[in-house]
């Protein structure tokens, strides 16, 4: 580390001066005593300062004799619009082999690992397709809010933060046809062919949150709207989650699933394959009560403690012939004790060494926006509320009801309790609700109006059923002291017996049913909520 400090040296100048950019050069020769030279420059700042920077990069501080090229961070735009406008600024000065977009998650090592999985195991390729995979979910949650980075993340907001560029490139890559070959290019271009092959997301397949404060014993949490750079009023969302589809003849009609959320109860990054049922199962009378539904399931957990792991079925010892799911589990930390590198160092050495291939492309760029802008700009010209969950829960309930939508079960839900009231596999299984519709009622008329109108157990308003399914969420089944304190206004018994009677025998588990609400009229809904 010490001989790699006295080659470094640092020179300050103002971002926009060509002059002090004019200085940098003189220095940087100085260093390179006539030696051939190469100059990489990475922008690691506001996005509003990029183009001066690389004007004067460019004009003033060019390496003379060898390659010059410049790492640009996200976010690149806040919309098609912006995104071309800054690319085309860009190269006004720069050709496009000598940007490097960077996305940090494509140096991530997990997702590095996704193409060697897919394309060098037999294994897993044959069944990467709509004929044995079901859905497919991307996940990326963190423990804290927006924490000093409110006045940047309310101009851009949870959707362009994380889905419109981590999660779709990791779902680029996911869902991509085998390239040519691993050229950065032949990649590239299956990258592109994948996003072009996809719907532009519709208002009706999101749901969209935002945070707010709530205390827990002697701790506050605050909200969003807390934070001192963000408006009051401000709806940008910093919960998103989304359904997504990909039009071609692989993956027709798997809903590709995405959510990413800021103060949720816990930080991860993974990708869930939910796979297809076993047909005629042989062992369905085996598999207790609802172990029959449980699919297989492939988890590449991203962050944090690094893993592959594939849910299975399998027979628990003994004389009898009881079934059980297990983990197939390769765990890094095990396996490969020693550091796994930060997915900078990674990208910043693929830059120097000229490989592009974890790098965005700007037709990438482009094909990825076309997917968000519409939706991106209906949520601001309509005013879309965001639903509020509380900082440190799993979200807003309206996600579960999305999901719901398509047959689909989030396949981050933990239930460590609930194996005293109801088979823990039941929860991986599908729910009952394929037809069910309620997101697109949840952005109409809010959600208290819907639970009001679907519940039909007495004593118990729409304030104290989100309540309810706010705590189940926050303190999982079965920890009914905190459920109960969070609701506030019924007792635990009232909470267990009310949530028994209306939830565990529902078809939306753990939802309460929503079916006889379905296909009901805005006005309807409003009469029944009254
Ligand atoms: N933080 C994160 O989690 C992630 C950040 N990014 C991107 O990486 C880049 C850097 O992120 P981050 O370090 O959080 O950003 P910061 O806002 O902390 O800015 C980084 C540097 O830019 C300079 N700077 C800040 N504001 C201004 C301004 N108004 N005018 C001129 N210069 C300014 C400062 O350098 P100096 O003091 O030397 O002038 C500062 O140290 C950004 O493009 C960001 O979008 C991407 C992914 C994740
Ligand atoms: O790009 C971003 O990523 C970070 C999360 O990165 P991670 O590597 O720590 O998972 C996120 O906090 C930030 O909002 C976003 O801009």
């Amino acid at each position: 580390m010490d001989e790699f400090l006295k080659r470094c040296f640092y020179h300050s100048g103002q971002y926009n001066s060509e002059e002090h950019f004019a200085e940098l050069d003189i220095k940087l020769k100085e260093k390179e005593a006539g030696r051939k030279s190469n100059r990489l420059f990475y922008l690691s700042i506001p996005p509003n300062i990029f183009v001066d920077v690389v004007k004067c990069a460019s004009l003033r501080a060019s390496s003379a004799s060898g390659w010059t090229r410049v790492i640009v961070e996200k976010p690149f735009g806040r919309d098609s619009e912006s995104s071309g406008e800054l690319t085309r600024s860009l190269k006004q000065y720069l050709r496009e082999d000598q940007i490097f977009r960077i996305d940090h998650y494509l140096g991530k090592e997990l997702v590095e690992n996704l193409s060697v999985l897919r394309f060098s195991n037999l294994v897993f390729e044959p069944l990467w397709s709509r004929n044995y995979i079901r859905s497919v979910q991307f996940i990326f949650s963190e423990d804290f809010g927006t924490e000093g980075r409110g006045g940047y993340f309310d101009h851009y907001g949870i959707i362009r933060d994380i889905m419109q560029n981590h999660l779709l490139q990791i779902l680029a890559l996911f869902a991509m046809e085998t390239p040519v070959s691993l050229d950065a290019e032949d990649i590239r271009n299956e990258k592109v062919k994948v996003l072009r092959s996809m719907k532009p997301l519709q208002l009706e397949d999101v749901n969209i949150g935002q945070y707010k404060g709530h205390s827990k014993g002697s701790r506050s949490y605050p909200a969003y709207t807390d934070d001192p750079t963000v408006p009051k009023d401000s709806l940008t969302p910093t919960f998103a989650a989304a359904v997504l589809f990909i039009n071609n003849a692989r993956w027709d009609g798997v809903p590709f699933l995405m959510k990413a959320g800021k103060a949720l109860h816990t930080k991860r990054a993974e990708i869930r394959v939910q796979f297809r049922h076993v047909p005629g199962n042989l062992y369905r009378r085996n598999f207790g009560t609802d172990l029959d539904k449980a699919t297989n399931e492939l988890v590449l957990r991203v962050q944090p403690d690094e893993a592959i792991y594939l849910k299975i079925n399998n027979k628990v010892p003994g004389l009898g012939m009881r079934l059980d799911r297990s983990d197939l589990n390769l765990l890094y930390r095990s396996r490969y004790p020693r550091e796994i590198p930060d997915a900078y160092e990674r990208l910043l050495l693929d830059a120097i060494e000229g490989e592009r291939r974890l790098f965005i492309r700007s037709d990438e760029l482009d094909a990825a926006w076309s997917l968000f802008t519409p939706l991106l700009k209906e949520l601001e010209e309509k005013k879309i509320v965001p639903e509020l969950y509380p900082y440190g829960s799993r979200g807003p309930v309206g996600a579960h009801y999305l999901a719901a939508k398509y047959n689909v079960r989030w396949g981050d839900l933990r239930t460590p309790e609930v194996s005293n009231c109801r088979n823990s596999s039941s929860l991986m299984s599908t729910s009952g609700c394929s037809s069910f519709d309620a997101s697109a009622a949840i952005c109409t008329l809010g959600m208290p109006v819907l639970l009001k109108a679907a519940f039909r157990i007495a004593n118990w308003n729409a304030d104290e059923e989100i309540l309810l399914l706010e705590a189940i969420e926050m303190y999982g089944f079965g920890n009914w002291n905190e459920v109960a304190e969070h609701v506030g206004t019924k007792s635990k018994s009232q909470c267990i017996d009310h949530f028994n009677a209306a939830c565990m025998n529902s078809p939306c588990f753990p939802l309460p049913d929503m079916s006889h609400v379905m296909g009901k009229s805005r006005e309807e809904l409003l009469a029944m909520a009254k």
